[in-house]
């Protein structure tokens, strides 16, 4: 059984300021249930680790494969667990688009996290069009299939339609739980048993009004939430949500 994980992903928002929302955060989490983990932009990471105490983790949004080196404006698995990062989000939709991001890359990337003993969350996802085509589970597939690391014990994967990313629609629930199971199939014929234990998250639009009917699918396992994760009062609601389904 996957330990239940909800993400937030403030991608390129936040300042100083908005450390404050982790303080609210902070005070309205459930003491247990599911883990709590917010990815802020790499500048505040580290302020971030300090300020958010044991219940909230802290992670990256990328790292680069390489370990260090002449890599003008990137930032490598080690900078972010010295900063005090315990997770790093790895091929999101929006990289793939804005830096031209590979599954090969991807799987790259979260090799170098894994080493740094990083919990890598790979995102895959179709597009709309790929959708439409009726192609779905075999783009999500094949995204696996390139960009699976090698341990599944640091591992979280995130099953995030492009077409559900910021637009407040959603797959259905049969939808989800069509790729939700196509994806422990895979990991379990990789990993055998300990896919078991690889959380799955759903992200594209988590909202605390839909959150309890996405966390009551099965093979869900957490979310992973980019604008409702900016604000301490509904991602409380969300993670509260999430909680309440850990305990049936
Ligand atoms: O991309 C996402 C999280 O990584 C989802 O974003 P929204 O929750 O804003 O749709």
């Amino acid at each position: 059984m996957a330990r239940k994980l909800a993400a937030g992903n403030w991608k390129m928002n936040g300042l100083a300021a908005d450390l404050a929302e982790i303080d609210r955060l902070g005070a309205m989490l459930p003491d247990s249930g599911c883990d709590v983990l917010i990815c802020p932009p790499a500048t505040l990471v580290a302020r971030m680790a300090e300020r958010a105490g044991a219940r909230i983790l802290v992670g990256g949004q990328d790292c680069h494969a390489a370990s260090s080196g002449a890599h003008t404006g990137d930032i490598s698995a080690a900078m972010l667990r010295d900063a005090g990062a315990s997770h790093v989000i790895l091929g999101h939709s929006e990289r793939r688009a804005d830096h031209a991001e590979t599954d090969a890359a991807v799987r790259s990337k979260a090799l170098a996290a894994q080493a740094e003993g990083l919990v890598a969350i790979v995102c895959v996802g179709e597009t709309e069009a790929q959708r439409d085509a009726g192609r779905a589970v075999e783009v999500i597939a094949s995204q696996l299939e390139g960009a699976l690391p090698d341990d599944p014990a640091l591992l979280v994967i995130a099953y995030e339609p492009v077409w559900a990313i910021g637009t407040g629609r959603t797959p259905t629930e049969a939808e989800v739980a069509q790729v939700h199971s196509m994806m422990r199939a895979t990991l379990a014929r990789r990993f055998g048993a300990a896919a078991d234990g690889v959380p799955l998250l759903y992200g594209g639009s988590v909202k605390p009004a839909n959150a309890a009917q996405i966390f009551a699918i099965a093979d869900v396992d957490g979310a992973l939430v980019g604008g409702a994760s900016l604000k301490a009062d509904e991602f409380g609601a969300i993670v509260s949500a999430l909680a309440a389904a850990a305990k049936g």
